[in-house]
């Protein structure tokens, strides 16, 4: 699963959606000379054997370290002679280096053809906030220039970041995906002094559609480093099949042949293990008796919050130090908890997968899974971080056949159905937005839509996105305040007094005061033409610290590219087109749940199926590990499901009786299933008795029967 999405919402410089570049890139200069895009290589000069000294010299002095490992040199190297690369190295790697490295010797490489000061900049796209600001920290601890852009900056720390970058300070700058969607960002990097000279895309799998944590404003990255013409990127995962790499490679014109990094993804010192049993109440004897056997650091997954709890209370009350941790918890808990995690020997954490980005702790022996983990690729990034340190680690996967509900719930419930699709495209494409003429802008809220149609908000994201990225029919722009207040500072007045610009005559004469804050509706009929300047104006005001903007009432903005469909018949045709490819990504996330049972229901090694589903084997010819658990027993796991169940009328009949509508048979089979949705949350149903009534009837069988009812009601 992806990572959860950072909240950028301060300083206006927030988005959910993609900036319109095009429309501020016309007619602009980059400064200088343009800059050489990454797209705009020639033939990679990997073939050449590039040597860079400097780079030596910052490993030892500035990281401490006495030689590169895996491929970083021939990655750094490769970066440094100007192409782009993929790494996929696994966790705990030394991913970071790749491009830390780089960003802090570039100038001394090709020092001579730039001016004082215009080093130019390292953008790093990662989603994770904590990890960001992390590796900040220690990059200044070691005299790095180092900043993140993101909504826990105090005003002050943002200002002297801008500043940084003003000057040509900075060498990192770190950020999360969504702020490229802003065009005030946008902007912003492509007037960087010295420009940007490596974007690395962290977590590089989510751009992926195959790839099990697929999230839209990645794909908007590779657009993105053209528009702010990167002169180079490296893309970083530490999971990635060879679908998924070639995937990447592709959206950023990267060479696969050349530029494409791989390391084994086998580790000798993870043992393999795997057990399966009817009930969860079978299952937790067999854990206990594992954790006396096996003591150490021990991290086991499971999947929803709630049970981090509950197991964690019940390993308590069987004598075992351990805590529950997930996402819902407060930061100071959350930082507590892995401070004690790094510290003790013996604890063991019950977490969901929101525990273990960023834990570097080499000496962790056990790594559990006590729920169906989501795919192949978390499954090896979750036990990958058990014996870091090289010493033999254990790595149990539990599996039950109660679980398959839970993952089956999880797979369907982002598709919605082709009722609430159409609804919503006739929105999108409704009277007033089909007369606008190609360049013409529309705003929606999201926010409105998502209730009104019963989608769910990723969901909506990745409609919106194949609107955008594959029919190429409308573009996002910066979504619109409607209304910005502001707090001035002490210079306000002069400031503006002494400005000459029509916005911020503007700003002067139509700010309102309220008690402290002033307000501004630039969506007045007066004020209409000036908005993007009066906007303009108060983001520079706000940046030179002169006012504090506040922008209110979110709406998306979506610019026409291509005449919208005006018929019904044209309509549809984008409702089957939109529909086949969510239910393909429905049926993929199946499938990724079927290939983790494979692992361990095969006839084959656990360690050898896993390294060849990432295009790999095991070492030196070697056709099993010897240690797994199919190695040492030579016997598959046995997948042990729960009986088929008799069809239950009576709770059919209550899903009925409670739900009057007939409009959405898959709304009324996820209700009986357990799944919820915008509409689900509005009608208060998950905390109704039939919510999750018929969670072990198959999600198919309860399709059907609704459709069945729909129809009949239609019909009559
Ligand atoms: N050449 C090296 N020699 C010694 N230690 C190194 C080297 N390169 C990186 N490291 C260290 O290895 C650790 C892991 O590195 P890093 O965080 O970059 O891994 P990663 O591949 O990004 O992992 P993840 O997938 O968890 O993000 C860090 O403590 C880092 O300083």
């Amino acid at each position: 699963m992806a990572p959860s999405p950072s909240n950028d919402d301060e300083f206006g410089l927030d988005s959910d959606d993609d900036a319109d570049l095009l429309a501020l890139a016309d007619g602009i200069e980059t400064h200088g000379t343009k800059r050489k895009s990454a797209g705009d290589h020639g033939p990679p000069s990997k073939r050449v054997a590039l040597d860079f000294p400097c780079a030596e010299k910052a490993l030892a002095h500035i990281f401490g370290y006495k030689a590169f490992q895996l491929k970083q040199k021939q990655v750094i190297s490769r970066i440094l002679g100007g192409d782009s690369a993929t790494v996929v190295f696994p966790t705990g790697g030394g991913k970071s280096l790749c491009y830390q490295i780089p960003a802090i010797v570039f100038t001394e490489v090709d020092s001579g053809s730039r001016r004082q000061g215009e080093g130019g900049i390292t953008l790093v796209v990662s989603p994770l906030i904590a990890l960001m600001k992390d590796q900040v920290d220690a990059l200044v601890r070691r005299g790095v220039k180092a900043a993140t852009f993101d909504s826990s900056k105090t005003r002050e720390e943002y200002l002297h970041t801008c500043e940084m970058l003003r000057n040509g300070e900075l060498k990192i700058l770190y950020c999360a995906p969504e702020r490229l969607n802003n065009e005030g960002f946008v902007e912003q990097m492509k007037y960087v002094r010295g420009g940007i000279r490596l974007l690395a895309v962290d977590e590089a799998h989510c751009i992926s559609e195959w790839g099990h944590s697929f999230r839209p404003d990645y794909l908007k990255i590779a657009r993105f480093s053209r528009e702010i013409n990167a002169e180079r990127v490296v893309c970083l995962t530490a999971t990635a099949a060879p679908r998924v790499a070639s995937d990447i490679c592709r959206a950023f014109n990267i060479d696969e042949k050349e530029g494409l990094f791989r390391t084994s993804t086998y580790r000798p010192n993870l043992q393999l293990l795997a057990e399966s049993g009817k009930t969860k109440k079978e299952l937790y004897p067999r854990l206990f008796a594992f954790l006396k056997r096996n003591s150490g650091a021990t991290i086991v997954y499971v999947t929803l919050q709630k049970q981090t709890e509950e197991l964690a209370a019940e390993l308590r009350s069987k004598g075992f130090k351990a805590r529950s941790f997930h996402a819902g918890m407060d930061t100071a808990t959350k930082t507590q908890l892995q401070e004690e995690f790094m510290r003790e020997e013996d604890l063991v954490i019950v977490a969901t997968i929101a525990f273990g980005m960023g834990i570097d702790k080499a000496n962790i022996r056990n790594v559990i899974h006590f729920n169906i983990p989501s795919s192949l690729e978390s499954y090896s990034q979750e036990i990958g971080r058990a014996g870091r340190d090289g010493k033999l680690s254990k790595c149990m996967f539990y599996l039950c056949g109660e679980d398959l509900h839970l993952r089956e719930m999880f797979a369907r419930g982002d598709l919605p159905s082709r009722n609430s699709l159409r609804g919503l495209l006739q929105d999108i494409f409704h009277s007033t937005n089909i007369s606008l003429p190609v360049g013409g802008e529309f705003r929606t809220s999201h926010y409105q839509q998502e209730r009104d149609f019963d989608i769910r908000s990723t969901t909506l994201k990745n409609i919106y996105a194949q609107l955008e990225l594959t029919h190429n029919l409308i573009r996002a722009t910066t979504p619109v305040y409607t209304k910005y207040s502001y707090q001035v500072g002490p210079t306000y007045n002069s400031v503006l007094a002494s400005d000459k610009s029509t916005a911020a005559a503007a700003i002067n004469k139509y700010g309102k005061k309220a008690r402290t804050w002033y307000s501004i509706d630039v969506d007045s009929y007066t004020l209409k033409s000036l908005r993007t300047d009066i906007v303009r104006k108060l983001n520079d005001l706000d940046a030179a610290g002169i006012i504090t903007l506040k922008p209110e009432h979110v709406q998306n903005t979506y610019k026409i590219i291509q005449p919208l469909p005006k018929t019904g018949p044209a309509l549809e045709n984008y409702v089957e087109q939109i529909y086949e490819v969510m239910e393909k990504r429905e049926q993929e996330a199946l499938d990724r749940t079927d290939q983790m049972l494979k692992l361990i229901t095969d006839n084959t090694c656990f360690s050898r199926a896993l390294a060849q589903h990432f295009g790999d084997d095991l070492p030196g010819g070697m056709t099993e590990c010897g240690h797994c658990t199919f190695c040492m027993t030579k016997t598959s796991v046995v997948q042990q499901l729960p009986p088929p169940v008799k069809f239950n009328f009576p709770a059919f009949k209550a899903v009925l009786a409670q739900i009057p509508d007939r409009d959405d048979a898959r709304f009324l089979a996820r209700i009986a299933f357990g799944i919820t949705s915008p509409r689900a949350a509005k009608l208060k149903l998950s905390k109704h008795p039939i919510f999750g009534s018929m969670a072990d009837h198959s999600f198919m069988g309860l399709l059907r029967a609704f459709s069945r009812e729909c129809a009949n009601t239609k019909d009559n």
